[in-house]
């Protein structure tokens, strides 16, 4: 399966693309003395140009070539691959704003949830902070994180190649202007998705179905709203990315479907963490993380009388959309109807 993937890769993709994604498959071809190879060619096109000596100097026609280069690269990706591996974190206590030890070792594995709640302030987004650059002791907590319970090494911190962790914060901006299908195919090719249409076609459906107001294919991502643009990035990271812890910031203030989003992302095994101000997602996770003080206060499980609360919860939580959306379309606001008594 893997090498079919790699193959098509092979296939389609032209030399400079392959390089762009995997620079190292350029000492491939300098090892075969292939360095001058017409780099806007796919492999198979570019061979087709130079002469047939060159590759009997080493024993190889064009074809044999080819599945040469399919066998390396797919070492390379299983190598990626298996380095992502990850289990668990782990995030070790550091100091609070006033100086003063968290004392918590707390191991979060996949596929779990945990929340991070507290004041406006406290620093919710700097235990994000802390997890998304790996800190080693060196960030204003001190605290340092675990992966598969071992620290990191400076170069495993910096690989940009292996990308642990995806981050949705709350402003996303996007630099290149792409428009939407530009966008995911972009990404679907740098990722080896399988079945790109598909996985590409998957994540524009269901980042409309997240985001409030609709767009298109051909909408630019450079004009898309924060709540489009952060449920288009919550279908990519769910679809196509390979990074298994995902932190989010403050995804209520998006006006996107929050729940759907969050089951989207656990379907896959990874660690996600969210700070949030919404009662709806902090007890929709599995724990959380009360932070008090720039410090982790507290750790609690989310217990069977909070869970079964939930549906009150999100009760009230679609009146309050209810109201929203008469707000936002110029209505008035109707008198309300609560009614939390079970049906
Ligand atoms: N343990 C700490 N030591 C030193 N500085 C800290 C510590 N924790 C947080 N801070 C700093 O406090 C400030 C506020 O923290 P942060 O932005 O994380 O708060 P927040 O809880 O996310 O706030 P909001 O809910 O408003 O988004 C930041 O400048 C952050 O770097």
């Amino acid at each position: 399966m893997q090498n079919a993937r790699i193959r098509a890769i092979v296939t389609n993709m032209t030399i400079a693309e392959i390089l762009v994604d995997y620079p190292v498959v350029q000492d491939f071809f300098v090892n075969y003395n292939l360095q001058d190879l017409q780099k806007k060619f796919t492999v198979a096109q570019a061979l087709e140009e130079i002469p047939q000596e060159q590759l009997d100097e080493f024993g190889l026609d064009g074809f044999s070539l080819t599945e040469e280069l399919v066998k390396f690269m797919a070492t390379l990706v299983n190598n990626r691959e298996e380095k992502e591996k990850i289990h668990n974190i782990t995030i070790i206590g550091g100091r609070n704003k006033q100086g003063e030890a968290e004392n918590v070792t707390l191991t979060i594995a996949a596929g779990e949830v945990v929340s991070i709640v507290g004041p406006t302030g406290s620093g919710k987004s700097r235990l994000l902070g802390d997890i998304e650059c790996l800190a080693q002791c060196d960030t204003p907590t001190k605290r340092q994180i675990l992966i598969n319970d071992h620290a990191l090494t400076d170069e495993e911190r910096f690989d940009m190649g292996n990308k642990m962790v995806a981050q949705l914060s709350q402003n996303m901006n996007f630099v290149m202007d792409l428009n939407v299908a530009e966008f995911l195919a972009m990404h679907a090719k740098s990722r080896l998705c399988e079945s790109a249409e598909q996985v590409i076609q998957q994540c524009f459906v269901c980042a409309n179905e997240l985001a409030g107001e609709k767009f298109t294919m051909d909408t630019k991502v450079t004009q898309l709203s924060g709540g489009q643009s952060r449920a288009l990035m919550i279908a990519d990271t769910a679809y196509m990315s390979s990074s298994p812890i995902v932190l989010i910031d403050e995804i209520e203030n998006a006006g996107i479907d929050r729940k759907q989003a969050i089951s989207l992302l656990t379907e896959n095994e990874k660690i996600v963490l969210i700070s949030t101000h919404d009662p709806l997602l902090a007890l929709s996770a599995d724990k959380r993380i009360v932070i008090k003080n720039g410090g982790i206060h507290k750790i609690m499980e989310t217990s069977d009388e909070e869970i079964e609360s939930l549906s009150d919860i999100e009760k009230l939580d679609a009146v309050m959309l209810a109201v929203r959306q008469q707000l936002r379309h110029g209505e008035r606001v109707s008198s309300l109807k609560l009614d939390l008594s079970d049906d």
